[in-house]
């Protein structure tokens, strides 16, 4: 069928590339000897049968012939010589095709006009039989050489043999006929080799191109491979089933810590941990653990990951995945620093950022542990509840940072005092637990906590300053104080509070009426969060008077607290809790505008120049809106700034000489007057004193309850009214409840009295009322004396 099917055996190949038509082409013109020789012996043979048969028409096809068979050569010379990289496209081939099937028709047309000829004009067999063995071995020539562009071949086909058949059919004769029918069955065994070769030449063409397509591929593929390989940020081995080494990349070196010379493909697994030991990176162990995993896991075909320690502390992951060919894939990655950051963060998990000690996380779970391991009479240990006293204000007067330090420092000391085998936590803040292991008597664990508050209270350096702090520790004993943990931690914290409530400083076992104390002190914090708003807070006032003219020269503004259960409560009992809350500030300014409002009220009310002096907190002092708070104050009451006194304590200035200094002078440009409470009681130095912007000392209560029987009371009070003097500041003596004192006072040079022996402190309208009486009183005095007509 295939023989028949001329349409098809015309018709170019569909699939005919731009590639392949090129190598086509070049198929017609590449065999150039083949083409000299052909042209040369077939124009050289006819010329010979041209002198021989002495016809000049043979002659004449036969220069014909030779003029074709040049032309052609120069094409193909021509077709040589071409730049081949600009005369690829389709158009440029299609063009040359047609100029060779030009030539070959050409040459054919000569040959069969040749065989015509000599056929016809002569009946010499000789001639014959030269002229057709030219055109058999042209038209076989033809065949093999044109086979890729069969329209060419088939052409050169038919105009040889066509004209042969055509003269010999002419001849008449029956051996002629012999001949033509031979020429026939000729052109179609070619016609088959044609077409047979033709496909074939295509095949082999198209395989050609789809496989160096397919190399191309493959190449870019490996390219990729390899670069994706080399770029990935972990190491990769390849393994076969048999545990050998097919692909790697560099990084596996890499995560080793070693160089890539020691690895390669085409090794076993063996031979690689052995040179990943000999060069260091691993241990022998280490090595061991490396191949055995590896084997296991190829032989259970499973997916596991291993952690390989190196020789120099790192850690290497080998993340084995199993292929159906029976290998694995290995991950290599170095994770040391994941594992580091891993143990950071279950180390951060369970202790304290700041000291290192176990959290409260932790100690939950150690205090449990203990108490089970304790249970049904195992043993007994005892739990302590350390607080440091007044942590806060420190901190807030010294800043962060030192109160950081200060609680490292006390970290540090616990731990040094305690035994290795009792366990010391921070539950946060300044809280602090103790398991002292085996410490079953209440006298024992006492000892111990006193020795602990003896630890803490040594003087500490800090913000280059030596600072003192106490603490208060409360503690529990297990099983007696709790039989589980949340139990004894609870008491051991309400012995604490009790610890608290009865001084500061102290060790306080747990019993039934620390328990009551801590109810009643977080009842009391409650309330407080409440009074404000349920207007339960009242000022009372006590006067100063000035030694030296017997007037009322100021009041001091005391706070107190009308509890709607327990009555009216001293500042003592709430105002440790208020500083400890932070309920002081708003507090505080509820005083301080209620004792602005007061002054102007008794100023309406007729009463003379009386200033008033308000307590400020520590926390007052370091909150950020302290300076705007007092004008607010001010300006709320209309009232000049130096009619108001702000009392501040040694404490809150006594280890700061930065942000303590920086706030008491903006407050002191807001233009109130600022004293120094209690002075004498702290360790404020002299030089400090001096760059703080004061108005007035006042000698503390203490100093003055004994000025006249201790001599060491009195010193310090002579110096406090020297200093005064010096720093010309006015000295108010505090609790003078005798007229010795006063006298001694005034006999020493001090400015001012506050106390018992003429005043408590009293409401607001007894206070009118009492100075009133009192301005009063001096007034006659002074009339009977005289004094009032000796100054008129
Ligand atoms: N034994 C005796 N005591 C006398 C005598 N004269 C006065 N006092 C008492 O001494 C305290 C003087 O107040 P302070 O030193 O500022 O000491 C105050 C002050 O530090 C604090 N406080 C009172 N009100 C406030 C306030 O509004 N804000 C702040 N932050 N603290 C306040 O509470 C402390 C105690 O205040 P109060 O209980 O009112 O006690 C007052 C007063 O009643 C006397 O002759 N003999």
């Amino acid at each position: 069928m295939q023989l028949f099917s001329l349409k098809r055996f015309f018709r170019k190949d569909p699939r005919l590339t731009t590639d392949v038509l090129a190598d086509l082409v070049d198929s017609l013109y590449a065999p150039f000897v083949s083409l000299v020789l052909g042209a040369a012996s077939s124009a050289s043979l006819t010329f010979a049968v041209a002198l021989y048969a002495d016809l000049p028409q043979i002659a004449y096809c036969s220069a014909l012939l030779a003029f074709v068979s040049c032309v052609r050569v120069g094409a193909v010379l021509a077709y040589r010589r071409r730049d081949r990289a600009k005369d690829r496209s389709r158009a440029a081939l299609t063009k040359w095709e047609a100029i060779y099937a030009v030539g070959a028709y050409a040459f054919s047309g000569a040959l069969g006009a040749l065989d015509v000829v000599a056929l016809r004009d002569t009946n010499d067999a000789v001639v014959h039989m030269l002229v057709l063995t030219v055109t058999t071995g042209c038209t076989a020539g033809a065949v093999v050489r044109n086979s890729g562009v069969r329209h060419i071949a088939l052409g050169q086909l038919l105009f040889n043999v066509a004209p042969v058949c055509a003269a010999a059919l002419a001849r008449n004769e029956a051996a002629y006929y012999i001949l033509a029918f031979t020429f026939f069955v000729f052109t179609v065994s070619a016609f088959d080799i044609c077409f047979y070769q033709s496909a074939n030449m295509l095949r082999v063409l198209y395989a050609r191109k789809q496989t160096s397509k397919l190399a191309q591929q493959l190449e870019e593929r490996n390219k990729r491979f390899d670069a994706a390989l080399n770029n990935m940020p972990q190491g990769l081995c390849m393994l076969d089933g048999d545990g050998r080494l097919v692909v790697t990349n560099a990084r596996v070196a890499n995560a080793f810590g070693t160089s890539a010379a020691n690895i390669s493909a085409g090794q076993t697994i063996e031979a690689f941990a052995s040179s990943l030991q000999a060069s260091g990176a691993l241990t022998q162990e280490s090595a061991d653990l490396f191949v055995r995993e590896i084997f296991v896991n190829l032989r259970a075909g499973r997916t596991a990951c291993t952690l390989i320690p190196r020789r120099d502390g790192g850690v290497v992951s080998a993340t084995q995945a199993a292929q159906e060919d029976g290998g694995a894939v290995v991950i290599y990655e170095d994770v040391t620093e994941r594992q580091e950051a891993e143990a950071r963060v279950r180390y951060l998990a369970t202790h304290d950022a700041l000291t290192g000690l176990p959290n409260r996380a932790l100690f939950t779970r150690l205090l449990r542990e203990k108490v089970d391991a304790c249970r049904g009479g195992q043993g007994r240990f005892s739990l302590l509840f350390v607080d440091l006293d007044r942590f806060k204000a420190i901190n807030d007067t010294l800043g962060h940072a030192a109160g950081d330090a200060l609680l490292r420092e006390v970290s540090a000391r616990l731990k040094t005092c305690l035994r290795a085998c009792d366990a010391v936590a921070r539950l946060g803040g300044d809280e602090f637990v103790v398991i002292l292991h085996d410490m079953d008597t209440p006298r024992n664990a006492v000892r111990v906590a006193e020795s602990l508050l003896a630890c803490i209270a040594a003087p500490m350096p800090i913000a280059g300053q030596e600072c003192g702090v106490s603490a208060s520790i409360g503690v529990a004993l297990y099983p007696c104080d709790g039989a589980d943990d949340e139990t004894l931690l609870r008491n051991a914290d309400s012995a604490m509070y009790l610890a608290k409530a009865e001084g500061k400083g102290v060790v306080r076992l747990f019993s039934p009426k620390a328990k009551t104390q801590t109810l009643q002190g977080l009842t009391l914090e409650n309330d407080l969060r409440r009074a404000i708003k349920r207007d339960e807070f009242l000022l009372v006032y006590q006067p100063k008077r000035c030694i030296a003219t017997g007037a009322i020269t100021g009041v001091e503004a005391l706070l107190r607290w009308r509890h709607p259960e327990l009555g009216l409560l001293p500042p003592d009992r709430f105002i440790p809790i208020a500083e400890e809350s932070g309920l002081i500030v708003p507090m505080g300014k509820w005083v301080m505008e209620r004792a602005c409002a007061q002054h102007m009220a008794w100023r309406a009310q007729g009463l003379g120049p009386v200033s008033v002096a308000v307590n400020l907190s520590p926390r007052q002092l370091y909150d950020d809106h302290i300076v705007s708070d007092i004008c607010e104050a001010l300006a709320k009451a209309g009232m000049e700034p130096d009619w108001l006194e702000l009392e501040i304590t040694e404490n809150m200035v006594m280890q700061d000489a930065g942000d303590a200094l920086m706030v008491l002078r903006a407050i002191k440009e807001t233009g109130v007057k600022l004293a120094i409470d209690d002075f004498g009681a702290g360790h404020t130095s002299f030089a400090l004193i001096r760059q703080i912007p004061l108005d007035k000392i006042k000698i503390d209560r203490s100093f003055v309850n004994d000025i006249l029987t201790d001599p060491n009371d009195r010193a310090i009070a002579e110096a406090i009214i020297s200093l005064g003097q010096a720093l010309k500041l006015r000295v108010v003596a505090e609790g003078v409840e005798t007229e010795a004192q006063e006298a001694f006072l005034r006999e020493h040079g001090c400015n001012e009295i506050q106390g018992y022996l003429f005043s408590r402190p009293l409401e607001a309208d007894a206070l009118h009322a009492f100075v009133s009486d009192h301005n009063l009183g001096r007034l006659l005095r002074m009339r009977d004396s005289g004094a009032i007509k000796k100054s008129a």
